[in-house]
């Protein structure tokens, strides 16, 4: 079947510690975080701020975490403070995290994956066939 593949990539900086461990990565540090997020699908929507179904899903839609956190996004946040229980704070958990609030703003038949980078040699991606 024919279909669309979308990607983005931005960046938002925070801090964070990853919770018991042993090694400086468990003390409080901060990155530029770069996210890339891919939405595909073979039908063509409307968004929130176009009326008319001509986009996979809007770029500024897929890009709410580069928002600073007091505008609803993970832009200079203490990650540890603001990620719900059940998430920690690697770079795995964080593509989840970003792949199920972004996954509820979009129509259900809308696939995702989110990758995740603290620094520029190492991603972690997450996806949910
Ligand atoms: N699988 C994961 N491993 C690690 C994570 C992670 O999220 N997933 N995170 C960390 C730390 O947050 C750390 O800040 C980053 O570790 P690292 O990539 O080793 O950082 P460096 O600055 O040392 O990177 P270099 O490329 O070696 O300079 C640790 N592990
Ligand atoms: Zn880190």
């Amino acid at each position: 079947m024919p279909k669309w593949t979308v990607t983005t990539e931005f960046t938002f900086n925070a801090a964070h510690w990853i919770r018991d461990y042993d090694g400086p990565c468990g003390r409080m540090h901060g990155h530029t975080y770069t996210v890339r997020i891919s939405a595909i699908t073979s039908q063509l929507h409307a968004s929130e701020f176009c009326p008319h179904p001509v986009m996979v899903a809007d770029f500024r839609t897929l890009k709410w975490a580069k928002k600073d956190v007091l505008k609803g996004g993970l832009d200079h946040c203490v990650l540890n403070e603001v990620l719900p229980e059940g998430y920690e704070t690697t770079a795995e958990m964080i593509a989840k995290y970003i792949y199920d609030k972004t996954k509820k703003d979009l129509p259900a038949e809308i696939k995702l994956k989110v990758a995740v980078s603290e620094t520029p040699n190492s991603w972690a991606e997450y996806e949910d066939d």
